[in-house]
């Protein structure tokens, strides 16, 4: 089944607390940690991972967009972090790194900024639990899905089966129910939605709709089926 993660980048940061327990049933919450070096935006950083760790009982998907990912990453899974990504571009040691966040308990996810290529990453893939492709430029929400990634998506899930690994292949940027069905045909299954889910009436149902999307759009294609 398809997994949907809300980004709280999207939320009230006034409330988050309420803002995690308005899409409980998601399978994840994305929080975006930016460092405004990396990316040119300041987000929140280990102890309020570590509050909303407490908060809530959605785990914690922290996607990390800052430099000296090597440092950093493993005080995120200390701080309550299930799953840590960290930008293959910021990491001096990714596979060191991978397997410290393993070691430490959560499950490790790399990410590709689009102008990056997965196929010099490809014998790195058994390392990892995840492996993000961003389908914006990462530093802000709202912005409009990078179709020029679909490509890229179908070649790492043609990589992921050809190893046949379990990798979960996450996209993050401009997912909404208008670009769903196109990212999960090309191979995704970990949807991160921002404003598609906050800026939602009722994100716990905005939650749904999108899962229930990707899931009838994986059934209908040819990489689910040799899966
Ligand atoms: O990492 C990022 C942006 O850098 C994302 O997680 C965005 O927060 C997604 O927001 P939408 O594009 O879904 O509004």
């Amino acid at each position: 089944m398809a997994q949907i993660n809300p980004s709280i980048l999207s939320a009230d940061f006034a409330r988050l607390a309420e803002e995690a327990k308005a899409v409980e049933g998601a399978d994840w919450l994305h929080v975006d940690v930016m460092d405004n070096h990396f990316v040119p935006n300041l987000t929140l950083g280990v102890p309020i991972v570590e509050a909303l760790s407490k908060a809530t009982d959605t785990p914690l998907d922290c996607h990390l967009m800052i430099e000296d990912a090597d440092r950093w990453a493993p005080q995120y899974v200390e701080a309550g972090a299930g799953s840590v990504t960290f930008h293959v571009e910021a990491a001096a040691a990714p596979v060191r790194l991978a397997r410290e966040i393993r070691a430490k308990g959560a499950r490790a996810s790399m990410a590709l900024k689009p102008a990056t290529p997965i196929e010099p990453y490809e014998d790195l893939l058994p390392e990892l639990d995840m492996l993000l492709i961003m389908t914006v430029e990462p530093g802000f929400g709202g912005q409009s899905f990078l179709d020029i990634m679909l490509p890229k998506i179908r070649r790492t899930r043609e990589l992921i089966s050809k190893h046949g690994l379990e990798l979960w292949l996450q996209v993050d940027g401009g997912v909404s129910a208008t670009t769903i069905e196109r990212c999960a045909e090309a191979g995704a299954d970990v949807f991160v939605a921002g404003s598609a889910v906050y800026g939602a009436g009722d994100p716990a149902a905005a939650v749904r709709g999108l899962r229930a999307q990707a899931d009838a759009a994986t059934a209908r294609a040819s990489w689910a089926c040799d899966h």
